[in-house]
């Protein structure tokens, strides 16, 4: 066989080795966040609207939840509005919040839905506050043992996906930002928004949707057991070894691997932190044997 013959049998093998995951997943929703810090470079934002058109043409329902961390940074930073993080969370102030509302839903949405709609008229954005979609608690945190105010944060304690599940029918791509109308303890609407993290978020809309993956791209490779060291990457896990570990984990792990025992927990078959500074991230995991980042599996199945 000459080279360009042997090129040809490569990339039919490539193609071929999709198939039975093609059709494993035809039909089923797949919820992918995508996270502030995967999306600084434009061929990367490109690649990333590529593999969510080739799931919806493959048959797959993607649902796409982002976040915006760095950018609501850099919005903060320009209108000379401070701002910190405690325990993984910033905390918002009124101001804040409106700079985070402004940023996740009228620029980072905005530009993820143009780009899916470069390829047709797929897209289409909503925030948690759309259809009632999302409900969130305001919450603290605990840093060293003592409780700490974070001002206008939230905890998603409901998802309504009515909305999410008519624009799947309508043959649409959601497109979804993680501000959340809040609601108080007993369960009614203070008129005011939260901001939540969106790997949370994503879990919990995953979770609603009875999807069969959620993928969260993130910075790094995966999950390390001994962060920082390279070697130690975890490529599989079952919920109860992730429980054990989470102790353990720091910073912005804590919330990515809080939502994939989360969505596991919840029914989703397999949750997944891969690494969104590689082009097509997503077509590898979903469609490749080997998969790539970390997966977190049902106890009981092999990890
Ligand atoms: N055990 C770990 N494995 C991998 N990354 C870790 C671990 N512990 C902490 N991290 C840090 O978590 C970061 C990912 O979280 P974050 O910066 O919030 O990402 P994103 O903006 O994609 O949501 C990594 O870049 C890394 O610095
Ligand atoms: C409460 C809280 O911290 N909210 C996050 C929401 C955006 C987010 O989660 O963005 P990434 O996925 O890019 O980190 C924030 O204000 O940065």
């Amino acid at each position: 066989m000459n080279t360009s013959m042997l090129i040809a049998q490569d990339k039919a093998a490539t193609l071929i080795e999709a198939l039975p995951w093609i059709q494993r997943f035809a039909g089923t929703t797949v919820v992918v966040k995508y996270g502030g810090n995967a999306m600084v470079n434009d061929e990367l934002r490109r690649a990333f609207a590529e593999d969510i058109v080739f799931l919806h043409h493959v048959g797959i329902k993607p649902v796409v939840v982002h976040g915006g961390g760095p950018q609501i940074n850099a919005m903060l930073g320009k209108l000379g509005i401070e701002s910190e993080f405690k325990g993984g969370l910033r905390v918002t102030t009124p101001e804040a919040m409106d700079v985070v509302r402004m940023v996740l839903t009228g620029q980072v949405g905005r530009e993820l839905v143009g780009l899916i709609n470069s390829h047709g008229p797929y897209a289409v954005g909503m925030s948690g506050e759309d259809g009632g979609l999302l409900q969130a608690v305001r919450t603290g945190t605990v840093v060293d043992g003592e409780e700490v105010d974070l001002g206008l944060v939230g905890e998603v304690v409901g998802v309504n996906p009515s909305a999410i599940l008519d624009l799947l029918e309508a043959g649409r791509i959601p497109v979804i930002s993680t501000v959340a109308p809040e609601i108080s303890r007993d369960g009614e609407p203070t008129h005011q928004v939260l901001n939540v993290n969106a790997d949370t978020a994503a879990a919990a809309v995953a979770d609603a949707l009875h999807a069969s993956r959620l993928l969260i791209l993130t910075d790094v490779e995966g999950l390390y057991a001994n962060w920082p060291d390279r070697s130690s990457l975890i490529s599989s896990l079952t919920a109860s070894d992730l429980r054990a570990l989470l102790p353990t984990l720091e910073s912005g792990m804590i919330p990515k691997m809080e939502a994939c025992l989360k969505a596991v927990d919840g029914g989703v078959e397999r949750a997944a932190v891969v690494d969104g500074r590689m082009a097509h991230s997503i077509l590898l995991e979903i469609f490749t044997t080997a998969g790539i980042g970390t997966q977190v599996v049902p106890d009981g199945e092999d990890s």
